[in-house]
């Protein structure tokens, strides 16, 4: 029968991904996620080089709060430098990170029905000494934001003392919650954008980035 067919192919079309379904299973818990070498260590340096070459050829731009309606630069908030990456223009390392990106986020489409239509990402640069105070990802007036994610491409011997940790606040039973989340080489941390506050806390050498959104608009 055709109907059967049907969604027989459906099925054998279909993979089960554990580490994606970690980060579902993840996000409907605690409504944040962590995975450990998302991106390998040949891919983390691709794409650290990729980043120092932007960086130093001055291609970045101090970091605002606001969207373009609403643009104050604020340093007292955050003091980070940042430069959007356009996936129609991306270079080879780029390609590789949207690449993993993209079968996530159908991943994500297909079996939760996530309805994420569009992303944006920039590199991120956090020169010591600076920090990105603590806050919700729709300050931009953006209700489009569905999840943040936040890749790491520092060098493999990042530590503790280099500060810089990711602090997400969680409300247990009306309880606030601190976690800490170092920033290890091919990392990659997801959150619900609408529902957690978060912090990034002050940094003592550069710490390097990739942060983005995946979208519902
Ligand atoms: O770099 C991080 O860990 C988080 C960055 C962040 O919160 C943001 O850019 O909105
Ligand atoms: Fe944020």
């Amino acid at each position: 029968m055709l109907a059967t067919e049907t969604e027989l192919f459906e099925q054998l079309d279909f993979t089960e991904n554990p580490l994606f379904e970690r980060v579902i299973t993840d996000l409907m818990e605690k409504k944040y996620s962590v995975v450990d070498n998302f991106f390998d260590a040949q891919e983390v340096d691709l794409l650290r080089a990729t980043l120092m070459e932007k960086y130093r050829e001055d291609d970045f731009k101090k970091a605002a709060i606001g969207n373009r309606t609403n643009e104050v630069v604020a340093k007292s908030v955050r003091g980070d430098f940042i430069l959007w990456i356009n996936e129609t223009t991306a270079g080879p390392a780029e390609n590789i990170f949207f690449s993993k990106i993209n079968s996530m986020v159908e991943y994500l489409n297909r079996t939760c029905f996530m309805g994420i239509l569009t992303k944006e990402f920039h590199y991120a640069v956090y020169p010591e000494g600076t920090f990105y105070k603590r806050h919700l990802d729709t300050f931009q007036n953006d209700g489009r934001r569905k999840l943040s994610m936040v890749c790491y491409l520092n060098e493999e011997n990042w530590k503790p003392e280099n500060g810089g940790e990711l602090a997400i606040y969680l409300d247990e039973n009306g309880t606030e919650k601190e976690i800490d989340i170092y920033p290890l080489p091919g990392r990659i941390v997801i959150f619900e954008s609408q529902e957690l506050e978060h912090e990034v806390k002050p940094v003592k050498v550069p710490r390097l980035s990739i942060t983005g959104w995946l979208k519902t608009r």
